[in-house]
């Protein structure tokens, strides 16, 4: 991907396309016919089927700019697609309990849908908010404090179900409605900005598997992995598997690497205060994403996300998936 795209503008929060007015008006009549495509439920897949070949369908900026992402997340391993056709007007109160997701083809929960099997497979796993593909992140009360996308204190970075061997390549988040102080932001830091940071005897303890991670507050099930390293792959340009609050050390040094990582990806991170429309993809291999604290009112009006999982590739998933279905065991 070139610096210079015309499709897309990359800026210091990462590459960002904004739909022109005809193409959210061309979307929105895609994401309509949709909505009415039977049996209007989310999880069917015969519906995932039409939504799927419909996404070829979408403007031709946002396909491209989503394909060359795919190709290469670049410096920030993230991309926000704003001016979709999402408007607030026409939204529901903002559900209120936890475990909350969508099942009914409505437009921004078909967004998310069009946009996710764009970029690959959308995906989810049995063992967490009951397997829906489409998932609410609502604030919910008596969860404030809890470090879950239910609370609403600051939550720990981290890469999304780092426990899981099949965790997801992409996570998508997609705006109906911010916080009552339109401030919220999801944070996200990359490894390639905090990579050159790192010292490289520091980098050499990380690349060691001298880590254990558990499963997320979310999930109802799970193991927590075997020892495994934090920085994978590539020496100059690597993947990183770390959740800050269920990631734990082995040993006092390596314990004190990750204490200087936290520090690094703290600096270089940046909040993506997303609002009404916009969708903020994130590479799970090169990315750990947060959130700010906000303060939630529980009146209806609070802040609403829809939530995509994305794998770039089915088959390496198989084994997971009993039916061939699109929920991981
Ligand atoms: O609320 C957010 O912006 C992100 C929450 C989160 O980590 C998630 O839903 O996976
Ligand atoms: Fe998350």
């Amino acid at each position: 991907m070139t610096t210079t795209s015309d499709r897309s503008t990359r800026g210091a929060q990462g590459l960002r396309l904004d739909l022109a007015d005809d193409e959210r008006t061309a979307l929105r009549a895609l994401a309509e016919e949709l909505v009415a495509a039977s049996p209007r439920l989310l999880d069917d897949l015969s519906w995932v089927t039409q939504a799927r070949q419909a996404s070829c369908r979408m403007p031709l900026r946002l396909m491209e700019t989503l394909r060359d992402f795919r190709s290469d997340a670049g410096a920030t391993g993230s991309l926000v697609l704003a001016g979709l056709p999402v408007d607030e007007r026409d939204l529901p109160s903002t559900p209120t309990v936890r475990e909350s997701v969508e099942r009914a083809t409505t437009v921004p929960a078909v967004l998310a849908m069009l946009v996710g099997l764009h970029l690959g497979e959308v995906i989810a796993y049995r063992s967490e908010k009951s397997g829906a593909l489409v998932q609410n992140v609502v604030p919910v009360r008596g969860l404030e404090d809890s470090q879950s996308n239910a609370g609403s204190v600051p939550l720990e970075f981290h890469v999304e179900n780092a426990f899981h061997r099949e965790r997801p390549d992409y996570v998508g988040l997609l705006c109906l409605r911010n916080d009552h102080a339109k401030r919220a932001g999801t944070l996200v830091t990359c490894i390639r900005q905090a990579l050159p940071l790192i010292e490289e005897t520091d980098r050499k303890v990380l690349r060691e598997p001298r880590f254990v991670t558990a499963p997320p507050p979310s999930f109802r099930q799970g193991d927590r992995t075997t020892p495994h390293a934090v920085l994978t792959g590539s020496v100059e340009d690597s993947n990183i598997c770390l959740d800050l609050n269920a990631t734990t050390a082995l040993d006092e040094e390596a314990g004190e690497v990750m204490a200087r990582l936290k520090r690094i990806l703290t600096d270089v991170s940046t909040p993506l205060v997303l609002q009404t429309g916009m969708m903020a993809l994130i590479d799970n291999r090169l990315v750990l994403h947060g959130r700010s604290e906000f303060t939630p009112r529980f009146d209806g009006r609070d802040r609403w996300l829809h939530r995509v999982y994305v794998h770039l590739d089915n088959r390496r998933s198989r084994e997971f998936r009993d039916d061939a279905g699109a929920v991981l065991n």
